[in-house]
C-alpha cells in the first residue's frame, strides 16, 4: 500500500491486507479486504499513532521508515491495545530503542500481560490521562479516554493544530484503501460496528460528547478511509448506532431459518403480501446468511418477523445463534413479529419470545403464525392478521 499524505505533516503508514479471510477469526472479510490504519506525525519530535497487525509488520516497518527518512521517533502512541493495532508494536520498539511508548495505566497492564512485565523499562512507559498533552513543536496531541469503545484502554488523540482526530476503532470499517476507494463508508462501517463495538453503545455516547466540544476536520481511524467529508453524516449515523436507534424504523427485516423449505417459503408469501400493502421489506435467510450481515440487517430495520422451524423440541440452530448474536451485541427498541413452524410439536415461538423477552424494549406484535408442516388457510389467515399489525403504524 502506497504511503499517503494526511497533511503537510502527517502521513498513513497503515497496510492493506486483502488475503484476510475472517477478521477477529469470525467476521468474513472477502473480497473487501481490511487495512491496518498507522500514522505518522512529523515535526521537531516524531510521533507513531499505532501500529499494525503482526501481519503486515514487514510493510509497516517499511512505510515508517520511509517516511522517517533516517530520523528516529520519539514516541509511539498506542490507542488500544488489540492485536490488529499492536501486533508489531515491539518490532518497532526494537528498532528505535530510545522511543517512548505512550498509552495509559490500563495499556501499560495490558503491554505487560501480552509482552512480559519486562518488555519495557519505566523510562520507556510515558503514561497519559484524560486531558493530557503530548507537544511536539507545532502540533499537539491531546488524549481524550474512551474505555470501553471496544476495550478498557481506549483511548483517542486529538491533534489541535490540524484539528484531526485519531479515533482508535471509532468511526472504522471494513474495507482495504486500495479495494474499497469508491465505496460508501456506511455499508462496512455499520456491520463493523455493530459487531465489534455495538454492545457499547453508552460507552460510544459518553465519546461522541467528549468529540461533540472539539472542531474536527479530519478523522483518523484504525480501520478504512480517513474520513474528511460528510464528517456531520458519519457523526450523525453514529449517535443513531450508539443509541440502537434503527436507520429505517419502518422498514421490515423477514430472518428466516427453515431446514426443509416450507417455512422460507412461507416467509416469501409474508413478503408479497407486505409489499402488497406498500412494506418495504429485506429477506435474510439466516441458513446462506453470514451472521454478521444478518445481526446488521436486523440492527438497520424497526421492524422483524423471525421466521423458524422447531428442531429436536428446540430452535433451528441458525436462528438460535442469530438470536445469541443479536443479544450479546445489546439488540433492543425493535418491534417483532413470530412465525414458527412444526410437524408434531411446534416450539420455536415460544422459544424465540422467551430469548426475546430476556431484550430490552422489544415490543411483540400479538399474532403468532404457526404452520403445521407448510402454509394452509389457517395459518395464511394468520400471516394475514400479522400483516395486518405490521402495517397498522
Ligand atoms: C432433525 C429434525 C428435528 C425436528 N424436530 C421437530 C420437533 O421437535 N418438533 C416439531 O414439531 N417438528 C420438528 N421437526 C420438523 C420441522 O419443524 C419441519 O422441518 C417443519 O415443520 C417443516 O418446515 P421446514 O420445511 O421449514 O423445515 C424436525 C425436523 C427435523 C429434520
Amino acid at each position: 500500500m502506497a504511503i499517503r499524505t494526511v497533511t503537510d505533516a502527517i502521513r498513513y503508514v497503515g497496510v492493506d491486507d486483502n488475503t484476510l479471510a475472517l477478521f477477529e477469526n469470525q467476521y468474513p472479510v472477502q473480497p473487501m479486504g481490511v487495512s491496518y490504519n498507522s500514522y505518522v506525525i512529523l515535526d521537531e519530535k516524531i510521533a507513531v499513532m499505532d501500529s499494525v497487525d503482526a501481519r503486515a509488520a514487514e510493510e509497516w516497518l517499511s512505510n515508517v521508515a520511509r517516511v522517517l527518512e533516517g530520523r528516529s521517533p520519539d514516541y509511539l502512541v498506542v490507542t488500544h491495545m488489540e492485536p490488529d493495532h499492536s501486533g508489531s508494536l515491539m518490532r518497532l520498539a526494537q528498532k528505535y530503542p530510545e522511543m517512548k511508548i505512550v498509552g495509559n495505566a490500563k495499556t501499560f497492564t495490558l503491554i505487560k500481560q501480552f509482552f512480559g512485565t519486562g518488555a519495557f523499562s519505566e523510562d520507556r512507559m510515558l503514561e497519559v490521562g484524560e486531558g493530557s498533552t503530548i507537544s511536539l513543536g507545532s502540533h499537539r496531541l491531546r488524549f481524550l479516554l474512551a474505555p470501553m469503545v471496544h476495550w478498557p484502554e481506549v483511548m483517542a488523540a486529538y491533534e489541535e493544530e490540524e484539528k484531526i482526530l485519531f479515533s482508535a476503532d471509532a468511526f472504522g470499517r471494513f474495507g482495504s484503501l486500495e479495494r474499497t476507494v469508491r465505496a460508501p463508508w456506511a455499508p462496512q462501517a455499520r456491520r463493523y460496528y455493530y459487531n465489534i463495538i455495538g454492545k457499547y453503545g453508552a460507552q460510544v455516547q459518553a465519546l461522541l460528547k467528549k468529540i461533540s466540544a472539539l472542531e474536527i476536520k479530519t478523522i483518523c481511524p484504525l480501520h478504512g478511509p480517513m474520513l474528511t467529508e460528510d464528517l456531520g453524516e458519519y457523526l450523525r449515523l453514529y449517535d443513531l448506532w450508539a443509541q440502537w436507534k434503527p436507520e429505517e424504523p419502518e422498514g421490515i427485516l423477514i430472518a428466516h431459518a427453515s431446514i426443509h423449505g416450507n417455512t422460507a417459503y412461507a416467509s416469501e408469501a409474508l413478503k408479497s403480501k407486505l409489499e402488497g400493502k406498500g412494506a418495504q421489506v429485506t429477506m435474510c435467510d439466516l441458513t446462506t446468511t453470514d451472521l454478521s450481515y444478518a445481526v446488521t440487517s436486523a440492527f438497520y430495520c424497526g421492524k422483524l418477523v423471525l421466521a423458524c422451524s422447531t428442531y429436536d423440541g428446540g430452535l433451528f440452530p441458525p436462528m438460535k445463534a442469530f438470536l445469541d448474536h443479536l443479544q450479546t451485541k445489546g439488540f433492543r427498541n425493535r418491534r417483532i413479529g413470530l412465525m414458527e413452524n412444526g410437524s408434531w410439536a411446534p416450539a420455536a415461538a415460544r422459544l424465540m419470545r422467551a430469548k426475546l423477552e430476556e431484550m430490552k424494549d422489544i415490543h411483540l406484535y400479538e399474532t403468532v403464525v404457526s404452520l403445521r408442516s407448510a402454509l394452509n388457510q389457517t395459518s395464511e389467515a394468520q400471516m394475514d392478521a400479522l400483516v395486518a399489525e405490521l402495517c397498522a403504524e
